[in-house]
């Protein structure tokens, strides 16, 4: 499996289809194959289950989806131990993005839960997860002014050599 991980906006959903085509394999997309499998979008998850709830469909399906594909991951599901080590079992490809791009990306965003709150909330969640997309990636790739299909064309030599 090819995970793509990274902090909200980075872009891992917009580039992991492209990177999927390029490879010729498929795509699975997690934060929309979890709200299919539980009839709710993710913010209805987090008000009517709690952002517990969602953690926990997020390690499932990372536990039972094998098999050769290039997955879109939530932006959170770094947050786990367990998550983190079936992603490094696999190829771990971090999209790295400056906190102002995220910013610009997201201005109009009202559909991820945790982007909301504070400016200082939500960069002190950024700043915090940062060590764990680090340290769990087997690829780094800064996505900051580039398009989508350059970024997938950088992933796809990278995983190449
Ligand atoms: N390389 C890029 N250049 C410009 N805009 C981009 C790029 N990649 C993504 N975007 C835009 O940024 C926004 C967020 O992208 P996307 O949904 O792919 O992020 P994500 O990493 O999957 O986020 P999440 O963790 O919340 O699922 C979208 O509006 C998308 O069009
Ligand atoms: O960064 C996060 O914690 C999240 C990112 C999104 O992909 C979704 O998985 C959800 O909105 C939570
Ligand atoms: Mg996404």
């Amino acid at each position: 499996m090819i995970y793509l991980i990274g902090f909200m906006g980075s872009g891992k959903s917009t580039v992991a289809s492209k990177l999927a085509q390029k490879l010729q394999c498929s795509y699975i997309e997690m934060d929309e194959s979890i709200e299919k499998q539980e009839g709710l979008t993710i913010p209805e998850m987090f008000t009517q289950q709690g952002e517990d709830y969602f953690r926990k469909k997020e390690r499932e399906f990372l536990r039972n989806t094998k098999g050769e594909a290039v997955v879109s991951t939530g932006g959170g599901v770094i947050l786990s131990p367990e998550n983190r080590e079936i992603l490094r079992r696999g190829t771990a490809v971090y999209l790295h993005a400056d906190w102002e791009t995220i910013v610009d990306r997201l201005k109009n965003d009202t559909s991820r839960p945790l982007w909301s709150g504070d400016e200082a909330e939500k960069k002190q969640r950024f700043e915090d997860r940062l060590p764990l997309y680090k340290e769990t990636a087997h690829h780094v790739v800064v996505v900051d002014d580039k398009a989508p299909a350059v970024i997938a064309e950088e992933i796809a030599a990278r995983l190449k050599s």
